[in-house]
């Protein structure tokens, strides 16, 4: 499915460009992290990438068909929708969908609720998992399908620090096990720890984007040395 060429994509809502013109061409490694003050368009970008959110114009090309990219992706929302059912059936649900039978998708669900620390918790009713345990949820849900890309809009936001290594540890798992993913964050301590490479957003449009280590170290442009002082950035 990889590479994805994004050219001159641009998301518009009202007369008003949120998005773009952004050109990108994403390979199928690692980690890209896309970080950018609020508003600066990361949750909409990764929503047009994903096929969430229309293109109003540019184009989006994977090297498959859009139908198979979609097929083997997944998106990890900010507030996940959980069904009211348990913890067990909500991971499973993306198998099921897809024609597994339930048995199947449940013992292939009680591995990952269990890989993901949620397996004391597998009959409990989803709704009242705390934020921490719902996005461990979701990515669970997320992966069970094993996607080969899987997008993540703001993992970790309101997770203390225990959670957010956790959930760290599980991304770094999927990494290491070949899954591609494409995250966005507030948190630079995050984007330290998990970017291979970061896109950094300002005003809808990619300004500067670098391997971590080079974006971390050496950022080219005043505005994204300002961003990683903390200062502010519009
Ligand atoms: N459905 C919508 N209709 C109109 N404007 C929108 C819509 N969704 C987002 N926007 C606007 O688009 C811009 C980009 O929003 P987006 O949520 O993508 O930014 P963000 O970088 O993810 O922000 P944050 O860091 O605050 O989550 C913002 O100005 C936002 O107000």
């Amino acid at each position: 499915m990889f590479p994805l060429t994004v050219a001159g994509a641009t998301s518009r809502r009202a007369g008003h460009q949120l998005v773009g013109p952004v050109d990108l061409t994403l390979g199928g490694e690692g980690v890209t992290v896309v970080i950018g003050p609020n508003g600066s368009g990361k949750t909409t970008l990764l929503r047009l990438l994903h096929g969430a959110a229309r293109l109003s114009s540019g184009r989006l090309d994977w090297a498959c068909s859009t139908e198979e990219a979609r097929r083997r992706q997944a998106f990890v929302f900010q507030q996940p929708v959980m069904m009211r059912r348990s913890v067990l059936d909500n991971i499973a649900y993306p198998l099921t969908v897809r024609g597994t039978k339930r048995a199947a998708a449940r013992a292939q669900a009680r591995v990952w609720g269990e890989r993901v620390g949620l397996g004391e918790m597998l009959d409990r009713a989803a709704p009242v998992l705390s934020g921490g345990e719902r996005q461990k949820l979701a990515i669970a849900r997320a992966l069970i399908a094993e996607p080969e890309l899987v997008f993540l809009d703001e993992p970790c936001a309101a997770l203390d620090g225990r959670a957010m290594r956790e959930i760290e540890e599980i991304l770094g798992a999927a990494r290491a096990n070949g899954t591609r993913l494409i995250l966005s964050t507030h948190d630079m301590g995050q984007a330290r720890r998990l970017a291979d490479e970061v896109v950094f957003l300002l005003k809808g449009r990619v300004h500067e984007r670098a391997p971590a280590d080079k974006f971390f170290n050496q950022p080219e442009t005043p505005q994204a040395r300002a961003f990683l002082r903390g200062d502010i950035v519009e």
